[in-house]
C-alpha cells in the first residue's frame, strides 16, 4: 500500500553535497531531519526522563524489540497500552527488528532459511526468531517505525557469505511485510546489506525497493570498520534508495560520521555512543573530546562546554562533575548524558540550519577544526 502512516517530505536539496532537508511524519508527530535519535534499548534512554528528552529537542527516539521481548515481553507492553504509554513518551519512537542484537549479544546461535536458533543472553534459554515473530514482537510495541528482520554479517566476511545473506534477508524482509499487521498505523522499513560490496548493495537495495517500505535504513555499517570504508559504501548506496522515502542509516553517531553521513543524503540516525561514554565519564564538546575524570579537571571551575547552552553546562562546573564521576554518584552520570544527547542534537540543529543557509561545507569544516579532526 502507497499510504504509509509515516512520510517523508523534502524540502531542500544542497546544491554542492549530497545533504537534504526534510520532515519526516508519524503517527506522534512531524520531525525534521536529518535528525539523531537517541536510544532507549529497554523503554528509557538511560538515566534521562522522557520531559528532558523534550526539552532538548528529540522527535524520535528507539527502543530495542530484542531487549523488550525477553524483559519484561511485548504482551505486558501491548497490556500497557504500547511503548509511548508505558514509557510516558507521546513522540516518536522506533524499534529495531531483533537480528542485529542477536547477532552482537547471544552466542551459540544457528541461522537458517525460517529464522535464527540462538541463546538468551540474559538466562541462555533457547530462543527462536523469524522475521514474522520480529514484526509481530514489534506490532504489540507500538512503535511509529518498525525494522525488517535482517542479518548483519560482519563487514570483513566473505563474498559468497555476504551474498547469499544478502538474498536472505531479502526474503525476510518479503515474509515481514507480509506478516505486519498495522501497516495503516506503524510504518515499516527495509533494511538494505551487503557489507562493503558495491554489486550486493545494488541487489540488496533493488530486491527492497521493488517492495513498498515506508522507508529504507542502511544497516552493515558502524560495525567496526574503517570510517572510510563506511562512507566508499554510503556514496553509492544512499543514490540507490527513494529521493521521497526516509533513509536510516543505523548505529552511527559521532559527530563527523554524522556530518559525513548527511552530506551523503542521510536523514536519520541513531547511537548508543553519547549515552554509553557518558557514563564513564567522556563528553563531547565543541572543543572535542573531554574526559572529565581526568585530573586536570580537578579544579576546573569552568563549564563543561563554554558555547552549550544545556542544563549542565548552566549550572555545573568541570570539578563538580569530576567529583561526581569519580565518586559514582548517579547525578553525575545524568549530567554527563544529558550534554551529550543535547549536544549531538544541537549539532544536527546547526546541520539542518546550515544547509538552509548552503554553508554546509563551510560549516563542516569549523566544526572539524574546532572539535580537533583535522589534528594529525
Ligand atoms: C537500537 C539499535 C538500533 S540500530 C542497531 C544496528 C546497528 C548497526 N550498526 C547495524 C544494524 C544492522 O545492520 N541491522 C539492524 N537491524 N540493526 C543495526
Ligand atoms: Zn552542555
Amino acid at each position: 500500500m502507497s499510504n504509509h502512516p509515516v512520510t517523508y517530505t523534502l524540502e531542500k536539496k544542497d546544491k554542492r553535497t549530497g545533504a537534504r532537508l526534510g520532515k519526516i511524519t508519524t503517527p506522534h508527530g512531524t520531525f525534521e531531519t536529518p535528525m539523531f535519535m537517541p536510544v532507549g534499548t529497554l523503554a528509557t534512554v538511560k538515566t534521562i526522563a522522557p520531559e528532558e528528552l523534550e526539552e532538548m529537542g528529540a522527535g524520535i527516539i528507539l527502543s530495542n524489540t530484542y531487549h523488550l521481548w525477553l524483559r519484561p515481553g511485548e504482551d505486558l507492553i501491548a497490556e500497557a497500552g504500547g511503548l509511548h504509554a508505558f514509557m510516558n513518551w507521546d513522540k516518536g519512537i522506533l524499534t529495531d527488528s531483533g537480528g542485529f542484537q542477536v547477532f552482537s549479544l547471544s552466542d551459540m546461535r544457528r541461522i537458517e532459511e525460517e529464522g535464527v536458533h540462538f541463546k538468551s543472553h540474559l538466562d541462555g534459554s533457547k530462543l527462536f526468531l523469524s522475521p514474522e515473530k520480529a514484526i509481530n514482537i514489534q506490532n504489540k510495541l507500538g512503535p511509529d517505525i518498525m525494522m525488517s528482520f535482517d542479518e548483519c554479517p560482519p563487514f570483513d566476511e566473505s563474498y559468497d557469505y555476504v551474498k547469499k545473506s544478502v538474498e536472505r534477508t531479502s526474503r525476510w524482509a518479503e515474509r515481514g511485510l507480509e506478516a505486519h499487521q498495522n501497516p495503516d498505523r506503524q510504518g515499516l522499513f527495509g533494511i538494505v546489506q551487503g557489507a562493503g560490496f558495491e554489486d550486493l548493495r545494488k541487489q540488496s537495495a533493488k530486491d527492497l525497493t521493488s517492495m513498498d517500505f515506508a522507508g529504507y535504513s542502511i544497516g552493515g555499517l558502524s560495525v567496526g570498520e574503517p570510517k572510510e570504508d563506511m562512507y566508499r559504501v554510503l556514496d553509492f548506496t544512499t543514490p540507490l534508495l527513494p529521493e521521497h522515502k526516509p533513509r536510516y542509516l543505523m548505529g552511527v553517531g559521532t559527530p563527523d560520521a554524522l556530518i559525513e553521513g548527511v552530506m551523503r543524503g542521510v536523514d536519520m540516525f541513531d547511537c548508543v555512543l553519547p549515552t554509553r561514554i557518558a557514563r564513564n565519564g567522556t563528553t563531547m564538546t565543541s572543543k572535542g573530546r573531554v574526559v572529565i575524570k581526568n585530573a586536570i579537571y580537578a579544579r576546573d571551575f569552568r563549564p563543561l562546554d563554554e558555547k552549550c547552552g544545556c542544563y549542565t553546562c548552566r549550572n555545573y562546573t568541570r570539578a563538580y562533575l569530576r567529583h561526581l564521576l569519580k565518586s559514582d554518584e548517579t547525578f553525575g552520570l545524568r549530567l554527563t548524558s544529558y550534554h551529550n544527547l543535547y549536544f549531538l542534537l544541537d549539532l544536527m540543529k546547526k546541520v539542518r540550519q546550515a544547509i538552509r543557509e548552503d554553508n554546509l561545507l563551510e560549516f563542516k569544516e569549523q566544526f572539524f577544526e574546532e572539535y580537533g579532526y583535522n589534528k594529525p
